[in-house]
């Protein structure tokens, strides 16, 4: 198993302590300014993806010591230790490869002495040729007509990287429409069903245990609309498959295990939309532009599993988060895609982080006594910058920023993408330099302010600027772009994990609210009153009752 160690025991780590006073005390303007080859010096090109990260807070020292945090901590052998397919899942007593699920190498990976290859391999197979089915007219539904409306049924990982995903690569779109129902929320289901025809209609049931409530309640919610519209049982095999690890319970839904899409427990949800999860991927763009986004992720897997830490992206990324994080303790971090087609991209790295590294216990079982995962937000931009910016240009808390943007548009129209390009630099260059005070006079001077506007006016409008970004150049959005980039983001988090000496791959956390709801729910079946709560709830439910 991989080392347990306590990064903050580490010599490294007592380095980084003392040289951070150092740090704090400069900044990136004079750091800029002191070295030409800055930007050469902290930026790494792989293949079409140039990662930009010389608007951080450090300098030569800095990223030594981080990389001799990430030695000290046994990074490397955390890395072979995943990529071996040894179970680091420790408490659900798994492995974690969906690195198997994009080996285009096609190397024997084994779990419990089996090759899981083949098994890929004939997953992907069945999925090329189900999808090929669907898209080129060949599936009929129960009335003898082609499937135009794909509906996937799922929530989280089952949920979170397809949207994504087929968002990210509408302008690569197969003819068939996409609709993606997560929320119980009966809204959710409703409204997408008042846009489909349950003849052309096939429903996508995604779901890893196929026992998640919320998915559950909605397939069978939408398995009734579809025999209420006038099909009969044996039609359901036209009009829903499963993508699961459970077969028992997919048969027991009713749905041909034919249709059914395995994958295996070694996937996380949160890493899954390689496997069949990404069976609506593959209607969406097609099989090619699927296999595709894996290739660009295997790519990226190569990468991490076998560059230097000095030229490694997500080493880097991640180690930059923990400088910020326990140093600086910054308890945030921004996702910024300047591409309005990934405006769910930060979305999905909420449930890929936070589920993730949401943790505050580490792998000998004791509570840490540092932070671990940040909260992840963000929004494209521009829109981020009529929205939120003005708290991390000028706010109290550090919140560390990634920038990311096509140099090609998907949509060239007129001068829209140098202008939003122009912003993409414009903001990480405002918040690295800022505004000084001197300047900001000088320009209230200019525009004709009095002495006494000057010296009111002045202290609001100074940016300190010292502000870190990193700026993610691709030069394109493709299929296999996209592929690399999320994987790139995937490994960071288990660099960070790693370092953190947290499980990133169990989710215990997510279990008790749901527990708990199963207990509430038969309380609201009656209009009884409750008091098996405390006020507060006892209160809420009550009135709920009296409501609705
Ligand atoms: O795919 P499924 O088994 O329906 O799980 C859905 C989601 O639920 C969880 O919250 C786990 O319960 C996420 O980890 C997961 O992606």
């Amino acid at each position: 198993m991989f080392p347990t160690i306590n990064f903050t025991t580490t010599s490294a780590y007592k380095y980084l302590a003392d040289h951070f006073i150092d740090i704090n005390e400069t900044n990136l303007k004079s750091l800029f300014a002191e070295d030409d080859e800055r930007f050469k010096k902290f930026s790494i090109l792989f293949e079409d993806i140039l990662v930009d990260f010389s608007k951080n807070r450090i300098n030569d020292t800095t990223l030594a010591l981080l990389i001799q945090l990430a030695r000290e901590c046994k990074l490397d052998e955390a890395i072979k230790a995943m990529f071996n397919g040894d179970k680091i899942n420790q408490t659900e007593g798994r492995p974690v490869l969906h690195i198997a699920l994009r080996n285009q190498s096609n190397k024997a990976i084994l779990v419990d002495g089996k090759d899981v290859m083949p098994d890929v391999n004939a997953v992907l197979a069945k999925m090329q040729k189900f999808s090929n089915a669907i898209i080129f007219e060949e599936w009929k539904g129960y009335t003898g007509k082609a499937i135009t409306d794909i509906v996937n049924i799922g929530i989280g990982g089952s949920d979170l990287g397809p949207v994504m995903v087929t968002e990210a690569l509408k302008a690569y779109k197969t003819r068939l429409n996409m609709h993606f129902v997560s929320n119980i929320d009966g809204t959710h289901l409703a409204e997408t069903l008042k846009s489909v025809n349950p003849e052309t209609t096939l429903f996508l049931v995604a779901s890893k245990t196929f026992t998640t409530q919320e998915t559950m309640t909605n397939a069978h919610s939408a398995r009734e609309w579809f025999l209420n519209s006038g099909a009969k049982t044996e039609d359901i095999a036209k009009h829903f498959a499963a993508l699961s690890t459970n077969a028992k319970d997919v048969a027991a839904f009713g749905i041909d295990t034919e249709n059914m899409f395995e994958f295996w427990d070694w996937v996380g949800g949160r890493y899954s939309l390689w496997s069949a999860i990404g069976l609506s991927i593959s209607l969406g763009i097609g099989f090619d532009n699927f296999k595709q986004l894996l290739a660009g992720a295997h790519a990226s897997d190569q990468h991490f599993e076998n560059t230097s830490f000095e030229q490694n992206i997500p080493v880097i990324l991640g180690l930059l988060g923990v400088w910020y994080i326990n140093f600086f303790n910054a308890e945030t971090h921004a996702i910024l895609p300047y591409d309005q087609y990934l405006h769910r991209f930060a979305a999905y790295f909420q449930q890929g982080d936070m589920e993730s590294n949401g943790k505050h216990v580490d792998r000998n079982g004791n509570a840490v006594d540092y932070e671990t995962g940040p909260v992840i937000w963000g929004e494209p931009g521009t829109n981020g910058q009529h929205a939120f910016y003005q708290l991390i240009h000028q706010g109290t808390r550090l919140i560390p920023c990634d920038f990311i943007a096509p140099a090609q548009s998907l949509n060239p129209l007129g001068d829209h993408h140098n202008i939003l390009l122009s912003n993409f630099f414009a903001q990480t260059e405002a918040l690295m330099n800022g505004k000084s005070e001197e300047e900001v006079i000088k320009e209230l001077k200019n525009s004709g302010k009095s002495e006494s506007q000057i010296k009111e006016l002045a202290p609001f409008k100074v940016f300190d600027g010292n502000r870190p970004t990193n700026s993610i150049l691709l030069k394109k959005v493709t299929p296999y772009s996209l592929g690399s980039l999320i994987a790139l983001y995937e490994h960071k988090i288990f660099v960070q994990g790693v370092i953190w000496n947290i499980f990133s791959f169990d989710q215990w956390g997510v279990e008790l609210g749901k527990q708990l709801a199963q207990k509430i729910q038969p309380e609201l079946k009656d209009n009884q009153p409750v008091s098996t709560h405390d006020s507060s709830t006892n209160g809420l439910i009550n009135l709920y009752k009296d409501w609705r």
